[in-house]
């Protein structure tokens, strides 16, 4: 089994490019989800089909714990379970954005032998919209996660010029100068591209040993999760994404969820002051998340309470 993680801050786009490897790769993976927060949004969004062809992976669930400090052992634990019982060629790990790479690629070394458990070299997702401004606040974990990778990708830079990724390319190398930054987005990339990434190995004895991670380096965020999400209809969704963005007091740095609106499933992301609005597959329940610093808490949760009693009455009436 060869373990592939694809680590990147909160909304660099992780999830999506597991989605788009499954597709461009056309191979059956086993994910080790680990979000921040209680409640795990990505686990069903990777099992949900949204209209392509390609076989859904098989999502593992880890909450509750960040698996490069408070569940380390809990990770590797699964890890071995995974390898003895699933048995999968690959094992794809998603840890959360506030995870720190190093301590991860050691905790795993020592779980690695022959070509029953493998390590391949990991792959960094740096967002391209926002990662100059995160890294005034979360520069240690996201040059962590870049230092430690084998291959650092620029998400979201679909529309950017050569000389952005030359520039993107030289600011990685000077924290890690043995990483590969390809110079355009990943969609671009050749077949034999992907075929390099399922097969490139990393090496154990090069892992150097991770610290613990102390609380003082850890980003502090708080966390706000729902079930049963009730919005109406998209225009109350827009105004809410809206004040998300532009909250007055504290600040939101990712918001994702799913949840029913008539006969079809919403899913919403914001990332800092940006936000999409997709339709999904139907979910088996409705769940969202709310990350930020400085938030409060009532207000929020005063927030979406009102809307979910507006949807309600909206309900009885159509019924
Ligand atoms: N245009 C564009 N949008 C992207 C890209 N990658 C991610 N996004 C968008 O960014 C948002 C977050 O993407 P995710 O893939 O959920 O990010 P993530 O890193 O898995 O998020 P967390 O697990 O919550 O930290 C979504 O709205 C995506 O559609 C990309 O390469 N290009």
């Amino acid at each position: 089994m060869k373990i592939l993680i694809i680590s990147g801050f909160l909304g660099a786009g992780k999830t999506t490019f597991i989605k788009s490897m499954v597709k461009k790769t056309g191979r059956q993976f086993v994910v080790v989800e680990n979000e921040f927060g209680d409640v795990s949004v990505d686990g069903p969004l990777l099992s949900a089909r949204e209209q392509q062809e390609a076989q859904p992976p098989t999502i593992w669930e880890l909450t509750e714990g960040c698996i490069c400090c408070s569940m380390k052992l809990d990770f590797s634990n699964s890890v071995m379970t995974i390898a003895n019982s699933l048995n999968p060629d690959y094992l794809i790990v998603e840890p959360s954005g506030v995870a720190f790479l190093g301590p991860i690629l050691d905790n795993l070394k020592k779980i690695c032998y022959g070509e029953a458990i493998q390590l391949l070299k990991p792959v960094t997702l740096v967002d391209y919209q926002h990662y100059k401004n995160s890294m005034v606040d979360y520069k240690d974990c996201i040059t962590d996660q870049a230092s430690h990778a084998g291959w650092v990708l620029l998400s979201k830079s679909e529309s950017c010029h050569k000389d952005v990724f030359t520039e993107f390319a030289s600011e990685v190398h000077a924290w890690n100068p043995a990483s590969s930054v390809p110079d355009c987005h990943y969609e671009m990339l050749p077949r034999s591209w992907w075929k390099a990434l399922l097969e490139t190995p990393l090496d154990p004895s090069s892992v150097e040993p991770a610290p613990q991670v102390n609380e003082d380096r850890r980003p502090k965020l708080q966390q706000i999760s729902f079930t049963d999400v009730k919005i109406p209809d998209i225009p109350t969704l827009v105004s809410i994404l809206g004040r998300l963005t532009s909250l007055i007091e504290g600040k939101i740095i990712r918001a994702k969820g799913f949840f029913p609106m008539g006969d079809e499933w919403i899913r919403f992301d914001v990332v800092e002051n940006t936000y999409e609005i997709r339709a999904t597959d139907v979910m088996d329940d409705s769940r969202m998340i709310l990350i930020g610093r400085g938030l409060n808490v009532q207000q929020l949760e005063d927030m979406w309470n009102a809307t979910a009693v507006v949807a309600e009455e909206d309900e009885d009436e159509t019924t």
